[in-house]
């Protein structure tokens, strides 16, 4: 049992607190402490009086959880909400959002899309995300300035882009933004190959070489449909995900995104290799792309995270519906109503997100000693009553709207739903203008 501090920053008295470990855990009527950074106490409110708060937060109705960590993004990829709709992965792809990328993509685009990510994703209860995009440097800038946690897997591609030219340059940029952001508390690096079919053999053996030198972790859209494994058994004679773990790009620190295309072998490989998968289904569905397995992914004991993909195939990064969609989807999928239940939907969302990112000794669970990366949800209105149970109600009734307060790092960034860092109206003037210059662009 730890040591109760005599003082602390902040002194939080919610209704219930929701540690995440032991998973399902919902402790009523115990209180958490704030010192600087971490999480200092947790412990039974009428344990709390000899505490001497710099704040004390009354939270009658409310539920403390983890923030939610939101395992795949392109987080800039905002801007294009909306821009291009029903449409199936690669002409989705080829015919509008890489053309789209091209004339667009720039350092001010990533400030603007990922400012305008981030103030989305506060307000929806989340406290760390993962981006696979261009320019990451300036999503490094925009997300350490405005307070939000984040790993970001620098992009590696075969072919040119606003960012790079070839797979050598981004990777030299990448292991450079590595070195740059070092002492930057919140930004995370780890490789970011695209995918099997715009990296080749030769640069991803380049980038598991490089990537178990430096421990760093590796993120790679994998399986995402099932045309994308037929195209590479026909091209190769093997399985994209064979192919990864013929060169040893698999293992704890990989982190493989949709896995829609799983036979039994597959998980057999995701299990030997200790590979985790993030699992995106309003994306995967959305695009007509495939279901992941989820049922037989957790009965093999392969750990899962919960990841929006881009707001341009969602179309939010709420990962309070990704969490309904995931359980849900789940249980027609595996035809099995108890599949994927509240606890584990949340587990996926917090310390599954956590522990596929390398950051649970950090992050993911309401622990004494972890970053205060943490929520305050308000279960008092209509849409969360009656209450059985607060659970169900996190995953199966919330929405994101009823997020209050959200802090990262013991920052406070989300006070009664007004974002403290963000001047809103401006940021939405400028996404706006985004739109207008984008149009613009395709009426020329
Ligand atoms: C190399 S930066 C990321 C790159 O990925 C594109 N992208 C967005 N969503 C998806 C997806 O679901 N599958 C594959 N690639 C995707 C994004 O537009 C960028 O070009
Ligand atoms: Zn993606």
């Amino acid at each position: 049992m730890s040591q109760i501090p005599s003082s602390v920053d902040t002194l939080i008295h919610p209704e219930w607190l929701v540690p995440v470990v032991p998973r399902g855990t919902v402790l009523e009527n115990y209180s958490l402490a704030i010192t600087g950074q971490r999480i200092s106490a947790i412990l039974p409110r009428d344990e709390t009086a000899g505490i001497e708060a710099g704040r004390v937060i009354e939270l009658p109705g409310h539920a403390l959880t983890p923030g939610l960590i939101n395992a795949h993004g392109h987080a800039a990829m905002s801007l294009l909400r909306g821009y291009a709709d029903d449409l199936p992965l690669m002409p989705w792809l080829e015919n509008h959002i890489w053309p789209a990328e091209g004339a667009h993509v720039s350092a001010e685009f990533v400030a603007d899309g990922t400012e305008l990510a981030i103030a989305e994703m506060i307000r929806s209860g989340t406290t760390t995300f993962s981006d696979m995009y261009f320019f990451p440097d300036t999503c490094a800038q925009t997300a350490q300035r405005l307070g939000m946690r984040c790993q970001l897997s620098f992009p590696v591609l075969d072919f040119p882009s606003n960012w790079a030219r070839n797979a050598d340059e981004y990777i030299s940029k990448g292991l450079r933004l590595r070195d740059e952001t070092k002492h930057l508390d919140l930004v995370n690096i780890a490789f970011g190959p695209h995918a099997p079919y715009t990296v080749s053999r030769e640069n991803l053996q380049k980038v598991a070489t490089l990537a178990a030198e430096l421990d760093a972790g590796i993120q790679i859209h994998l399986h995402e449909t099932a045309g994308e494994v037929l195209q590479a058994v026909e091209a190769n004679g093997e399985r994209p995900i064979d192919t990864l773990n013929a060169i040893g790009l698999l293992g704890p620190r990989t982190q493989c995104v949709h896995m829609t295309d799983l036979g039994d072998q597959d998980i057999e490989t995701l299990v030997k290799t200790g590979a985790s998968v993030v699992h995106c289904p309003q994306s995967n569905m959305k695009l007509a792309s495939g279901i992941a397995p989820v049922k037989k992914l957790l009965e093999a004991g392969v750990n899962l995270a919960l990841g929006t993909d881009s707001a341009a195939s969602n179309n939010d990064l709420n990962m309070f519906g990704e969490m309904q969609s995931a359980s849900f989807l789940a249980k027609l999928h595996s035809e099995d109503a108890t599949a994927l239940p509240a606890a584990d939907a949340l587990y996926m969302a917090t310390l599954g997100g956590a522990r596929t990112l390398g950051l649970d000794e950090l992050v993911g669970s309401l622990e004494v000693g972890k970053q205060a990366d943490l929520i305050a949800v308000d279960l008092t209105g209509p849409e969360c009553q009656p209450l059985f149970h607060p659970l169900s109600q996190l995953v199966y009734s919330c929405n994101g709207s009823q997020v209050r307060h959200s802090w990262i790092a013991g920052q406070q960034l989300l006070q009664d739903r007004e974002l403290i860092r963000i001047d809103l109206p401006d940021l939405l003037a400028r996404a706006d203008q985004w739109r207008q210059k984008i149009e613009m662009t395709n009426k020329a």
